[in-house]
């Protein structure tokens, strides 16, 4: 199934099926998640959200991933293409978004939680429209390649929502505090020139080689060394994060820690019931 338009050197197979998402894998370690209901503009509804945490959650156990390519699938029937547009407003009800079941849900967070503490980069390809949630979601991402098209904003104050969370907070660290208030508090929409004037963005391509220029960024990634990779990335989100950011970075500390004989001695001499002999390691300066 082609998800954008133009061609890559990549061989995909479907990793899992889903109603509302695409999830494929390659043999080189890059996983593709794509939104998939363009005549939506890529709108979730929480059954969207709940496919979207079982994929990242697949890839999160996948060993063999480092690299997630997070996109819309598209174009519509007119031709058009979008990232998502966010939270699903014909299932919004008094509380929340309404599953089948018709109970209120607003796990759109808790994506935006697993995305960032995601041990692998999420690159965010956005082939045409990042509203509302969706823009939020694209924000999340560790690095985000646009189409020439794109076109970014928020609606929240007008459709009477807003993300008060890493959707401003966040937002406010990577585009300055003045130019983070001017889009939630007016509304407008932002071509991808000016996304990546206010670092918004990292690059901007043609939408024919959007795909291939994620590949290209991916691979450049794959070839450095996956702990000092993620170690960064907790690095990067624990000054933002605050103690559950310093949780996560030195919970990589204590698992680099665990392979050393230093600690493995501790673990043995407890099971073998003597006092441990850590002796022979230093106290490196
Ligand atoms: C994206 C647009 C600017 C595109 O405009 P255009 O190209 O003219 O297309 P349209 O004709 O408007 O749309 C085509 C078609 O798609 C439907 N559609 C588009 N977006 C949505 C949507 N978000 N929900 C439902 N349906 C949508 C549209 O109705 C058309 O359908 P037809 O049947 O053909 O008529 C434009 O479409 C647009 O502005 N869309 C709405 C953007 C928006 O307001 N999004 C919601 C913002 S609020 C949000 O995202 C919640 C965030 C969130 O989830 C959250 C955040 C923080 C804490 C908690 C939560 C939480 O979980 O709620």
């Amino acid at each position: 199934m082609k998800v954008l338009p133009g061609k890559t050197s990549l061989n995909w197979t479907e990793y899992k099926s889903y109603e509302d998402i695409l999830f494929h894998k390659s043999d080189e370690g890059i996983a593709r998640i794509a939104i998939n209901r363009p005549e939506k503009r890529n709108a979730f509804r929480p059954q969207t959200v709940d496919e979207l945490i079982n994929a990242f959650n697949i890839v999160r156990n996948d060993e063999n991933i480092g690299v997630v390519l997070f996109t819309g699938a598209g174009p519509d029937k007119r031709g058009i293409y979008s990232f998502c547009s966010g939270g699903d407003q014909s299932v919004r009800g008094e509380n929340g978004y309404k599953n089948d079941e018709g109970k209120q849900r607003l796990n759109v967070l808790e994506l935006q939680r697993l995305i960032r503490s995601l041990p692998k980069v999420v690159i965010a390809l956005v082939p045409g429209f990042a509203i509302g949630g969706g823009q939020v979601l694209h924000l999340i991402c560790d690095l985000s390649i646009a189409a020439e098209n794109a076109i970014f904003g928020q609606t929240g104050p007008r459709v009477g929502s807003f993300d008060a969370g890493f959707g401003s907070s966040y937002l406010a660290r990577l585009v300055g505090q003045r130019k983070a208030k001017e889009i939630w508090f007016l509304c407008r929409k932002y071509n991808s020139k000016e996304a990546l004037e206010m670092g918004l963005i990292n690059a901007i391509t043609k939408i024919e080689e959007l795909e291939a220029e994620g590949v290209i960024w991916a691979r450049e990634i794959l070839r450095n060394s996956p702990t000092a990779i993620r170690i960064l990335k907790a690095s990067f989100n624990a000054e933002n994060d605050g103690i559950a950011g310093i949780q996560e970075l030195s919970g990589y500390t204590t698992q680099l820690f665990y392979s050393s004989e230093e600690a493995q001695e501790g673990r043995d001499a407890f099971l073998e019931k003597r006092p441990p002999d850590f002796s022979e390691y230093k106290w490196t300066p």
